[in-house]
């Protein structure tokens, strides 16, 4: 599948000691192609439950063209996690760090009881997502799914262990000698 076959073929770099993959799904970069786009769409909503939601829920930057692509698919509106602060009456600011960042995140726009699905690019140290369901359970929101497209490391079973929700992900990767491996799940 075209989303395996180019992360196997994208480049690494280094920030700080952190070997982050550069893609199309995760950064936007070099060139975002529509039939990408859409096979991942089309592998989350296969995989996703999105049934009887009311938002999806995503974190800025790199969840925003997939949870615009997926409300478009599913007609579900979506809310995104902003890294600036607008000081609306309700806001919740939350705490992110990831393998090589620091910073806070902003939820608006969830009122208590909404069923929501989080969808994100990447599930890494799990840092991002520990933020994001901390933020949606002050808010008071239902966690009905938990998607991301591409998990590396140990994040994904650290948050689960943490936060007792299930991540679901398209594929597993890890980054070894400067080079993305596709790992079973
Ligand atoms: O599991 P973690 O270690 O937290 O990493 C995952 C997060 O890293 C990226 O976001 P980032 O904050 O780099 O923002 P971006 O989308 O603007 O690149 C990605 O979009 C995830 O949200
Ligand atoms: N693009 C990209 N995003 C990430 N988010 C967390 N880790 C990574 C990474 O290695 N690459």
């Amino acid at each position: 599948m075209l989303l395996e076959e180019t992360l196997k073929s994208c480049p690494i770099v280094k920030r700080g000691n952190y070997h982050y993959f550069i893609h199309p799904i995760t950064d936007g970069v070099p060139i975002v192609e529509p039939k990408l786009l859409r096979e991942v769409a089309i592998r989350i909503i296969k995989i996703g439950n999105f049934e009887d939601v009311d938002k999806i829920v995503t974190a800025e930057a790199m969840g925003i063209p997939l949870a615009t692509i997926l409300s478009l698919y599913t007609d579900i509106p979506y809310v995104i996690m902003r890294k600036r602060e607008y000081k609306l009456p309700g806001e919740i600011p939350v705490f992110q760090t990831t393998g090589y960042s620091k910073g806070q995140l902003y939820l608006n726009g969830i009122n208590k009881g909404d069923k929501v699905v989080i969808v994100d690019d990447v599930i890494s140290t799990g840092g991002t997502m520990i933020a994001i369901i901390e933020a949606l359970k002050k808010a008071g929101a239902e966690i009905k799914d938990i998607i991301c497209v591409i998990e590396r490391g140990n994040g994904k079973k650290e948050v689960e262990e943490k936060t007792g929700y299930k991540i679901k992900t398209l594929v597993k990767i890890d980054v070894v000698d400067g080079k993305v491996v596709i790992l079973d799940k």
